[in-house]
């Protein structure tokens, strides 16, 4: 079944502002089960601003979903606070009387879509999307129209009528969003949304999380293991292990830092590790940098042969970035000053293999043949 166009792609830009509108600290979860003790969070602090789309990857086990569920409390941690558009809902989860009508009515404010849709098979397209106005006691009339608007709004009005077995994968998921946006919700959060999908489908589900994120200025979290959904439609990002998160930060300024594990992820580039003599470096080119012949001045200033070993152009966060892994002959002392040079160009330039720490320690002890490099 074909996929219907998106809403129109959006002239809006981005919306992000510096107001936290989801926060965590020190969130921890701890699952006990027949004795056993898992800690699937340890600690997190997170900051998502307004307006902005913010991914968390990680592997299988990181403690992803467990995350994203501690945010809108459908699991309870079992310390730290969550704050979603500054109120505290770890203090309205509490047992005191009226604490769980006051979650629920937070928890309108919170759309969550699922990797299984999770759509009522007995019920109508528009009745599915109804359901959580239901719910809120929005009445009849108000509930139709707002659910045919919002269909309208993910490209589904002539589905209205038909049963999630009609749908395709990707319909079911606009029917999910839909559902998800039905009480006006600030922040949505996405637990692998798109995981399910074939690629061209994951393509237009992620354009329509990103035309809702511009229009309507909607806060966007989401759980992937796949790194082309960070590339198409995140400002920021997250990588977890073990229950914790090892480095966060807006998608461009962690293509600046160097030696970043989630830049390296979201932008490998191929080539060979250094040979005996060999110096290899990976460049990254953003912004201006992009548009000069650096690579051959470097190669007339220093009348150096340097070897092209793996080189990738892409679009990451809307801009397009450039990394190239090169190779330099002699070991990284003989290459500073040209490696200086580049870095002057304004390049991120990173020493593969640890060959520039280990000769800023005075150690030498850079793994410098192919054989030992990992
Ligand atoms: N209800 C539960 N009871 C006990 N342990 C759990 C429960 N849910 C998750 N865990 C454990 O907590 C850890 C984190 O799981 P979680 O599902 O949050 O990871 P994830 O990064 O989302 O993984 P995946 O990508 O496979 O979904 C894992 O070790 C998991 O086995």
């Amino acid at each position: 079944m074909n996929e219907p166009c998106p809403a129109a792609p959006s002239a809006v830009h981005s919306t992000v502002t510096e107001t936290p509108v989801i926060t965590t600290t020190g969130l921890t979860k701890v699952y006990r089960s027949r004795g056993r003790e898992v800690t699937a969070l340890d600690g997190v602090d997170l900051h998502v601003r307004e307006g902005e789309v913010y991914g968390v990857v990680g592997q299988s086990g990181a403690g992803k979903s467990t995350l994203i569920r501690c945010v809108n409390l459908l699991e309870r941690p079992t310390s730290g606070t969550v704050s979603v558009a500054g109120q505290d809902l770890t203090a309205l989860a509490g047992r005191g009387p009226g604490a769980g009508s006051a979650l629920r009515k937070a928890r309108t404010g919170i759309g969550m879509v699922f990797q299984h849709f999770n759509l009522l098979s007995s019920r109508t397209v528009r009745d599915n999307v109804e359901l959580p106005l239901e719910i809120l006691g929005v009445s009849g009339k108000e509930r139709t129209r707002k659910a045919l608007e919002l269909l309208d709004l993910v490209g589904l009005s002539d589905k209205a009528k038909a049963h999630p077995a009609q749908l395709s994968g990707g319909q079911k998921q606009r029917v999910g969003i839909a559902r998800a946006l039905a009480g006006d919700p600030k922040v949505l959060l996405s637990d692998e949304a798109t995981s399910a999908l074939d690629p061209e489908t994951t393509r237009s589900i992620l354009q329509l999380l990103r035309d809702l994120n511009r229009q309507l200025g909607l806060t966007v979290l989401l759980i992937t293991h796949e790194m082309d959904v960070v590339k198409t439609i995140c400002d920021s990002a997250a990588l977890m292990r073990g229950g914790r998160i090892v480095e966060s930060g807006t998608v461009a300024d962690l293509l600046a830092t160097p030696g970043s594990e989630l830049a390296r992820q979201l932008f490998p580039v191929g080539g060979e590790l250094p040979g005996i003599d060999r110096t290899v470096v990976d460049v990254t080119f953003h912004g201006e940098a992009a548009t000069q012949p650096v690579i051959s001045q470097l190669a007339r200033t220093y009348n150096i042969d340097i070897s092209i070993l793996g080189a990738a152009m892409d679009t990451v966060g809307g801009r397009q970035v450039g990394r190239m892994r090169i190779e330099l002959p002699g070991p990284f002392e003989e290459n500073v000053v040209p490696i200086g040079f580049l870095r002057e160009q304004g390049l991120q330039v990173e020493v593969a293999d640890g060959a520039e720490e280990a000769a800023h320690r005075g150690t030498g002890d850079a793994v410098l043949t192919k054989e030992g490099a990992k």
